[in-house]
């Protein structure tokens, strides 16, 4: 018999995602929501819809969330926790709404939010408590009751985070070439976010050239290319490179972008490399699309070895890493002391942020952090 876990306050746990679509017909719709006042440039969304349409209409990102849920409830199950898990999009079904207003019709009053993103950005965080606010606006222009909420501190830095990303890591260079394996070049990969947004990323203090979004990053790469070492005895070099940019070309975004990258390091004379998505959850279309099929022809194109390492996913190490921070934040929430697990340099991140957090370029409401208005 399990020892049975307090999830106390917490009646409910959301699993809040991006979502993605699921056919031909979904396409254009799903990238009208995502789109939607965010000034992305025409061709920029056509040349993204054909993406989705090169592998059938249908991201895989939702079938990798209800993997995600399965493991979730698996390991909740086996240790004794008792607590619900739902799930709502931003972009598309199920929407965040209509999640949240089941939620409520079940009693759930006290939700605890897992985005699937795990650093630090408007993008990753302050936008999803956006979208938390903009739902409750809409429950209680309803009249329902509105229950309190709050989200998951990043987890970047967590043990059952890392530790299947290193996991992959070692996987990808096994799966190299023996005469190239050991002068392999890790190329850490995120999402290319404005570099405006990536200086004012993270709490006030954290602000500065690239934020919190570089430094965490920074962070997890550094780890995982410690933790190569230590088991291969081999020293990769390595670098935190971007992919994914979208927005006007005179806005400056993160670089560089995974295909100069490429050239670039296959000119200085690298014999392989190996891609880590670090800044996504699953292998979703920008892994897919990206990295699987872009940046692979160009490795190609250049005959450069390369292999594209995997993500957390649906990983039961992540989702033990849940379990723990449901519990790590329900006994805060109870007013007791807690250790948390936060490897590397940086320490635990936050759990409330606080105001000033990853700012908007023109504000709204946002809910679960010091600044909502829905205390
Ligand atoms: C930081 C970050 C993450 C990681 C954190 C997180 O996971 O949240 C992320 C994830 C994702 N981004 C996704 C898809 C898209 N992102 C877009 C646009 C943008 N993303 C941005 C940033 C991020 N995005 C930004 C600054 C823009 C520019 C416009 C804007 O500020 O909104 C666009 C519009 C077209 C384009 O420009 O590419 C699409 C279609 C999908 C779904 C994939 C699937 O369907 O499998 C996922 C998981
Ligand atoms: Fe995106």
């Amino acid at each position: 018999m399990p020892d049975v876990l307090d999830a106390t306050p917490y009646d409910a746990l959301l699993l809040l995602s991006f979502g993605g679509p699921e056919g031909p017909d979904e396409v254009v719709p799903f990238l009208e929501n995502v789109t939607r006042g965010r000034g992305i440039p025409t061709e920029r969304l056509k040349e993204v819809g054909q993406h989705y349409f090169l592998f059938g209409g249908v991201s895989p990102i939702n079938d990798q969330n209800r993997a995600l849920l399965d493991v979730l409830r698996k390991d909740f199950a086996e240790h004794g926790l008792d607590l619900p898990i739902y799930w709502g999009n931003r972009n598309w079904a199920p929407y965040l709404t209509d999640t949240l207003r089941e939620l409520v019709a079940d009693g759930r009053r006290r939700i605890l939010v897992l985005a699937t993103s795990a650093y630090a950005s408007y993008s990753g965080c302050r936008q999803y408590r956006e979208d938390l606010a903009d739902s409750l606006a809409a429950l209680e222009a309803e009249g329902l009751p509105l229950p309190k909420i709050d989200k998951l501190r990043h987890y970047f830095n967590h043990e059952g985070f890392l530790e299947p990303m290193t996991e992959g890591v070692l996987r990808s260079l096994a799966d190299l070439p023996e005469d190239v394996r050991d002068g392999a070049h890790i190329a850490f990969s995120t999402h290319s976010i404005p570099t405006a947004s990536a200086d004012t990323s993270g709490p006030v203090e954290d602000h500065g050239d690239g934020g919190a979004y570089v430094a965490q990053h920074l962070d997890v790469a550094r780890q995982i290319a410690e933790a190569v070492r230590d088991r291969t005895g081999v020293e990769h070099p390595w670098q935190l490179v971007y992919q994914s940019r979208s927005g006007a070309p005179h806005i400056p975004w993160l670089e560089p972008d995974i295909c100069d990258h490429l050239e670039e390091r296959h000119e200085a004379g690298v014999p392989a490399v190996v891609v880590a998505p670090i800044g996504f959850v699953s292998d979703h279309m920008e892994v897919l699309y990206d990295l699987d099929t872009e940046a692979k022809a160009k490795a190609e194109e250049l005959g450069l070895p390369m292999r594209r390492s995997a993500t957390v996913g649906a990983d039961p190490r992540f989702a033990a890493a849940v379990r723990d921070l449901v519990l790590e934040r329900a006994a805060v929430e109870r007013g007791q002391e807690v250790t948390p697990c936060a490897l590397g340099a940086l320490g635990a991140s936050h759990n409330l942020c606080p105001v000033g957090c990853c700012p908007a370029r023109a504000p709204r409401p946002a809910a679960a952090g010091a600044d909502s208005p829905y205390a």
